[in-house]
């Protein structure tokens, strides 16, 4: 049996303003950083232990899963930061607030954005300075490889699975402890590809930020159980506050 581990970035500037993120590269608050930390010592005194991170390139990812590798001792273990782990581009949506959004939109439209299968946000135009092409984090990639201006769960699936699939799951089966630092979106991608759930289902789910989700899986990797370490009851009002961020406000 493996174990698999994987955490959503603690609280970012832009959760707290409820705007959409995406690929842009905004830092955690100072909660953010304490949730994170906290979920290190929790993982720590659970008994858990580390051999490599995977995480984005997006340093909301990157600073969570330092923060919880310090509280864990693990530092020195590599961290792996890849663009393949990056949340859902939100296309021209990133920057926007969301309650705002629903004022304009209606939650129906916001909620379709959000959280449906395969209907893409509305693209970043052209020439405009966050295209990933503007960015010197993705010179390299872009000479390879065609990065999205916006993209729907169903296309962040397909750019995570092939990355867990090829890099990640193999260092598994070689027996090594994995933790995923990503983001609410590419983790819902990693738990469609893991799960083979079906679309229905993983429209329904919410990433709470800082909380470790378990994986036990077999050894021929089907998944056995998945959990979040912690306490229940907080667990469910977080789940419940991030599926309300699109809410309209009150009296719209
Ligand atoms: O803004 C984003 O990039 C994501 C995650 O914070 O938002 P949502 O939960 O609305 O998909």
């Amino acid at each position: 049996m493996y174990t698999l581990v994987i955490i959503r970035h603690g609280q970012s500037q832009w959760n707290k303003k409820n705007l959409f993120c995406g690929w842009t590269d905004v830092d955690l608050t100072e909660k953010g950083f304490e949730d994170a930390r906290a979920a290190g010592r929790l993982l720590k005194k659970e008994g858990y232990t580390f051999d490599i991170c995977y995480t984005s390139v997006l340093k909301r990812a990157i600073h969570t899963a330092y923060a919880v590798l310090d509280e864990m001792d693990l530092n020195w273990i590599p961290v792996i930061k890849d663009y393949h782990l990056n949340e859902r581009h939100y296309g021209a949506l990133q920057g926007k607030n969301k309650t705002e959004m629903a004022d304009k939109y209606g939650e129906e439209q916001v909620l379709q954005w959000r959280r449906s299968y395969d209907v893409r946000p509305p693209v970043l135009p052209d020439g405009d300075e966050r295209l990933p092409e503007n960015q010197p984090v993705y010179k390299e990639i872009m000479k390879t490889v065609k990065l999205p201006h916006t993209e729907c769960l169903k296309d962040t699936v397909a750019r995570v699975a092939p990355y867990f699939e090829q890099v990640i799951k193999p260092e598994i089966q070689k027996g090594k402890k994995v933790l995923i630092a990503a983001h609410g979106n590419s983790i819902r991608a990693l738990m469609k590809y893991i799960e083979d759930m079906p679309e229905e289902e993983i429209v329904g789910i919410n990433i709470p930020t800082a909380t470790p989700m378990i994986y036990h899986l077999s050894d021929d990797f089907r998944v056995i159980d998945r959990s979040f370490l912690g306490d229940q009851e907080a667990i469910k009002a977080a789940i419940e506050a991030v599926k309300n961020q699109s809410a309209k406000s009150s009296g719209k």
